[in-house]
């Protein structure tokens, strides 16, 4: 069955948040001289590239990623496009027949994703959206977008409707060649003790026909 990686090269150039430190990948040890092995370090900011929120990043006695359930995680999803949407998905654009019964709803934002700039404009998502897909039962809620709010949000209310369903989150997904459709995620945070947000390896896989 296809594979789709959904997932950010994590690199030192990659775009990151607004006054985040960048990504730094160093190697400490080479090969040669009597040592048999390269070894790296990473140092990069929790948020940057694919990730998935731990609630410890919205609320102060949140879950932080070691200690967040793994099923939201995996599973089925149904990913909707909505680059139809303007500075937010709204109701109004979301196709809810699609996501009748879905467990997970990833939305593509972006024609193509920006891997090489910063976009502060990015498509947030609306938190009555974010209501209305906790009432379906929706766990997990996805975007292509480095944030489900806007990227000056003070209030963040879309992750605050988020909480108040105890779902999870999944950010900086790259999206560009997936057609809409159900498929089989898989997207599982790092055990990170203490973190309010994990990298992922995010894949779709095709489901069994
Ligand atoms: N680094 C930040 C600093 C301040 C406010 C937000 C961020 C974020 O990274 C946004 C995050 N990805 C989010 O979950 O909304
Ligand atoms: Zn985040
Ligand atoms: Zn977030």
């Amino acid at each position: 069955m296809r594979i789709w990686d959904i997932s950010q090269v994590v690199r030192p150039d990659m775009p990151v948040w607004p006054g985040e430190p960048p990504v730094r990948v160093m190697r400490n040890v080479e090969i040669g001289d009597g040592c048999p092995v390269n070894v790296g370090e990473i140092d990069a900011p929790l948020h940057a590239g694919t990730h998935a929120d731990a609630p410890l990043h919205y609320a102060p006695d949140g879950a932080a990623s070691a200690d967040c359930d793994l099923a939201p995680y995996i599973g089925r999803c149904v990913l909707v496009d909505v680059r139809h949407a303007a500075a937010r998905v709204e109701m109004g654009d979301v196709d809810w027949d699609a996501v009748a019964g879905a467990e997970r709803v990833i939305f593509r934002t972006y024609d193509r994703f920006p891997a090489e700039v910063w976009d502060s404009d990015f498509t947030a998502i609306a938190p009555d959206v974010v209501a209305r897909l906790r009432e379906g039962g929706v766990r997990l809620v996805g975007t292509d977008a480095p944030s489900l709010d806007p990227e000056t949000s003070k209030t963040m209310d879309a992750h605050h409707e988020i909480l108040a369903g105890d779902m999870r989150i999944l950010e900086g997904l790259v999206l560009d060649d997936v057609p809409p459709g159900e498929y089989e995620l898989i997207a599982l945070p790092l055990k990170i003790a203490a973190a309010d947000a994990s990298p992922v390896r995010a894949i779709l896989r095709e489901l069994a026909k």
